[in-house]
């Protein structure tokens, strides 16, 4: 299996020793600072299409040792980039019960709680999401920063299964709902930039849309994706708590990231 974690001996320095594009070109993520930022006109709101996935359909949700990620519907999909992409699986990244910076892309140096990403393959090129993840127009990522504020009852459709995936290789069915209530306000706002997957094998496939404005959850929320999961096995005698899994910042030199607004 994939024997590479966020800590440790086979930790984020360690990754291209066994996953070489981890040492490679476009890698993500990054952060937004203004002398990076260009506006670009042409950035034309999504289109989600099919988000709205009636309660009588399920969703898988697993732990694969390294996030809780979500099986999504293949008659989900994103219009307005280049190709179609059909969804192929959400997942999170978060930080530690005491300290709640475990997004991935970082604004001016500063890390957001957590970070949900809706994955997402060039259907109109490339079968499953298997043959597009290691091509350069393979894969289109949306990125959701996430902070601290109420209780966000959308969230708590997927929240609330957590204590059932526990463990590495547990799942459980979640009831459908509209997907696109993971969404900030203002989903025509983002940032966009051509990156990678950010775990090995860290391809460089990955067309990045990471929306302006964060989502609230609370903190007890936050609480619990912090403290419910973990990398092991049930029955492992050295339990793993799953925190922290977010790669640091890559160097992004001589490139843009466009924006969809005018700051
Ligand atoms: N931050 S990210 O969006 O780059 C990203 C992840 F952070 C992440 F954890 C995963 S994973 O599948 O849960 C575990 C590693 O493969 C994927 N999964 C991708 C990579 C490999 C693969 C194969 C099929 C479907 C999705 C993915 C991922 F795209
Ligand atoms: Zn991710």
């Amino acid at each position: 299996g994939s024997k590479w974690s966020y800590i440790g001996p086979d930790g984020e320095k360690a990754w291209p020793k066994k996953y070489p594009f981890c040492g490679g070109v476009f890698q993500s993520p990054i952060d937004f600072h203004r002398d990076i930022l260009q506006y670009d006109s042409n950035l034309s709101p999504l289109e989600f299409i099919g988000y709205n996935v009636p309660s009588t359909d399920r969703f898988t949700l697993t732990n694969n040792g390294h996030s809780v990620k979500m099986y999504l519907s293949p008659t989900m999909h994103l219009r307005n980039l280049p190709f179609e992409y059909t969804a192929s699986q959400l997942h999170l990244h978060w930080g530690n019960r005491n300290k709640s910076e475990g997004s991935e892309h970082t604004v001016s140096g500063k890390h957001f709680a957590a970070e949900l990403h809706i994955v997402h393959y060039n259907s109109e090129k490339y079968p499953d999401v298997t043959a597009a993840m290691d091509k350069a127009d393979g894969l289109a990522v949306l990125a959701i920063l996430l902070e601290i504020g109420p209780f966000n009852p959308s969230y708590e459709k997927i929240f609330r299964h957590f204590q059932n995936v526990k463990y590495k290789d547990q799942m459980v069915q979640v009831p459908g709902f509209n997907i696109q209530e993971l969404l900030p306000d203002r989903p025509d706002e983002y940032y966009r930039y051509e990156g990678s997957l950010t775990t090995p094998p860290c391809y460089p496939s990955v067309l990045w849309t990471v929306f302006r404005h964060p989502v609230k959850i609370s903190q007890e929320q936050l609480l619990a994706l912090e403290t419910a999961m973990y990398c092991t096995e049930s029955d492992d005698p050295e339990p793993l708590e799953m925190v922290d899994n977010f790669r640091n910042v890559q160097e992004f030199r001589e490139r843009l990231v466009f924006i969809s607004f005018r700051e």
